[in-house]
């Protein structure tokens, strides 16, 4: 059991009476009228025994490790004044100590009202901010910083809820999971209300669709990205991962939609969405394709990143950029800009806005984020967060059109996650690089030993095939990950292009349990400086494993 997320508690909530709670979700309750015929009242929600302070309604969640009645009892010692649990909770509470005036209501499926009961306490706090939510297997993080930074751009105070960070306006707090638990992240759409907060950008996990921390948000604008193999370890097949992506496209969730349909999954997205959904190409439309509503054209390489149009069928036309590299950049920053056009913004107040910001210029940690330009007798150095074959195909593509020399990649894959990727990405490092450094990801439990064999199985197949059509990678197993990154930025040359891959922004690797700093942009910085400092460092090769 993970511990839990540092607790957000909005200030101006007024009380709200617990039988009124009861008789608006219709549940049972089962504890004995409170005494003294007093009302109870709740003004907050916690899911976690752990972060429960005075007043809250502590929701007693069945989960995988155990069930949250086990911690009722410590919860209403902090100062929970009423418990909502599930039947198999309720029973298990009926004899719990310290429980005896404490008001017990009952829901079939807590997990499945914790949303939109936390909403009602927090006064439906999503109803006053411009909330834009965007889902999708690569992109979300990007594509909300590039909605957060234009909404700012157009004068707003913006929130962020995602994998890197949770920004309140100028204010920033650690963020745990990509999608926080329904508790907090409505305590935390309170608590940006109360701020001044007026727009929301925020990624949407498939795992928090299917687990209902979004339920009780009905996002102004949703996002599509795209949809490729991950999280199979979660969701068990691409069919099952797509639908719960899908669920985001529905009423209950939002009110209307744009998606990226360059490929067949965007496609479905498009028509299984029971919203109204506007449809954006980054590509010419192929034969017998529909014309999309928002077409990408003239992408042009412009500073470090791409300058391109998007044009709706109606005319309106965006002349912008995107300083971040690669096609995929393109996509994301396009996407952001047809949710903020959908939502209702202004083409021309979009203009202005991009044309005084420097386009979307939005800095993302750890994804494409250069550490180093290359020059001076330095190879570039580029950390990026792409973690599975799809990105790691991307992200190596973008960098080498820039690269005159090799393209190094130094990347591995997560332990204790879906196994299915290894060899793919393996060969994915194989055809898109020069020289491949083979390394530790985040193993978390897993033995690093096995999850780098699983990879090299695939990369080595693709080396096979590359030297049979004439072509040489180096490929190379170096641990631990810091010496890899040392190794790869020591023996490049000045006109290489080094990728450092999979952790992004990341500072804590888990190896055998134990939780381990690391930062990947202040290893390449660390070996870019001890590469000035030993000029003509030896020509060292990277041995072929
Ligand atoms: C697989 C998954 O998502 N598991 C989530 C699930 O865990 P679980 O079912 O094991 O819950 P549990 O630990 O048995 O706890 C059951 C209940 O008791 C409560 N509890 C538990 C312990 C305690 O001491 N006191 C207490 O009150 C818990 O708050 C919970 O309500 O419910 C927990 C609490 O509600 C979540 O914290 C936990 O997310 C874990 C931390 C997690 O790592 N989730 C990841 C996989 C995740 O959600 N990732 C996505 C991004 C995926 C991606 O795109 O990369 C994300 O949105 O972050
Ligand atoms: N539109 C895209 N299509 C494919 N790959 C992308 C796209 N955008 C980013 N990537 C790649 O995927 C990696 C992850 O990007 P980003 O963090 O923005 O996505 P994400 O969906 O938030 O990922 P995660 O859910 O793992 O946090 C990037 O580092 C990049 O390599």
């Amino acid at each position: 059991m993970t511990s839990p997320h540092p607790r957000i508690r909005p200030e101006g909530t007024a009380p709200r009476r617990v039988r009124d709670l009861a008789l608006a979700f219709g549940f049972e309750v089962t504890s004995p009228a409170p005494p003294h015929g007093a009302d109870v009242v709740v003004s907050s929600v916690a899911s976690d025994n752990r972060v429960v302070a005075d007043g809250d309604l502590f929701v007693a969640l069945p989960g995988a490790h155990a069930h949250g009645a086990r911690f009722a009892a410590d919860a209403v010692a902090r100062g929970a004044r009423a418990v909502l649990t599930d039947a198999d909770g309720a029973a298990f509470l009926a004899s719990a100590p310290g429980l005896v005036s404490t008001p017990v209501l009952v829901a079939p499926d807590p997990r499945a009202v914790l949303g939109p009961v936390a909403a009602w306490v927090y006064g439906t706090p999503a109803d006053r901010l411009m909330t834009f939510g965007v889902t999708g297997t690569n992109g979300k993080t990007t594509t909300t910083y590039q909605l957060d930074h234009l909404l700012r751009a157009l004068g707003w105070t913006g929130g962020l809820v995602g994998t890197v960070e949770m920004r309140v306006g100028d204010r920033v707090l650690p963020s745990r999971l990509t999608t926080p638990e329904a508790a907090d992240l409505q305590a935390l759409l309170a608590a940006m209300g109360e701020q001044g907060v007026r727009t929301l950008a925020m990624e949407v996990s498939s795992h928090s669709l299917s687990m209902h921390r979004v339920d009780g948000v009905e996002f102004g604008v949703v996002g599509f990205t795209n949809l490729s193999q991950d999280h199979l370890d979660f969701h068990g097949d691409l069919q099952t991962y797509f639908d719960a992506k899908a669920a985001l496209f529905t009423p209950a969730h939002a009110r209307r939609g744009v998606v990226v349909v360059d490929d067949v999954w965007g496609e479905r997205m498009a028509a299984a969405a029971r919203v109204p959904v506007a449809t954006v190409r980054t590509r010419a439309a192929r034969p017998g394709e529909a014309a999309a509503d928002w077409t990408v054209t003239d992408v042009v390489p412009h500073g470090t990143g791409s300058a391109f149009v998007l044009t709706h069928a109606d005319g309106r036309t965006l002349r912008t950029s995107t300083t971040l590299p690669g096609d995929f950049n393109v996509a994301n920053a396009a996407l952001a800009a047809a949710m903020v056009l959908e939502g209702g913004a202004h083409l021309d107040d979009v203009v202005q806005a991009l044309a005084a910001a420097g386009g979307f210029s939005a800095r993302v940690p750890g994804r494409m984020e250069v550490v180093g330009p290359g020059g001076d007798g330095n190879p570039r150095v580029v950390v990026d967060f792409a973690h599975n074959t799809d990105a790691l195909e991307l992200a190596l593509a973008a960098l080498r059109p820039t690269t005159a020399g090799r393209l190094v990649v130094v990347f591995g894959a997560t332990g204790d996650r879906d196994k299915g990727k290894r060899p793919s990405m393996g060969a994915a490092a194989v055809a898109g690089a020069d020289v491949v450094v083979l390394t530790d990801d985040d193993p978390h439990g897993e033995d690093p030993a096995a999850v780098r064999a699983a990879v090299l199985d695939g990369a080595r197949a693709a080396q096979a095939v590359a030297r049979e059509a004439g072509r040489e990678v180096e490929v190379a197993e170096v641990a631990p990950r810091a010496e890899a990154i040392a190794r790869a930025v020591r023996t490049a040359t000045p006109e290489d292009t080094v990728l450092v891959a999979g952790r992004g922004h990341e500072t804590i690797q888990e190896v055998a349990g134990v939780d381990v700093e690391l930062d990947d942009r202040v290893e390449a910085r660390r070996a870019l400086q001890q590469r000035a400092g030993h000029e003509g460092a030896k020509d060292e090769r990277t041995t072929t494993a």
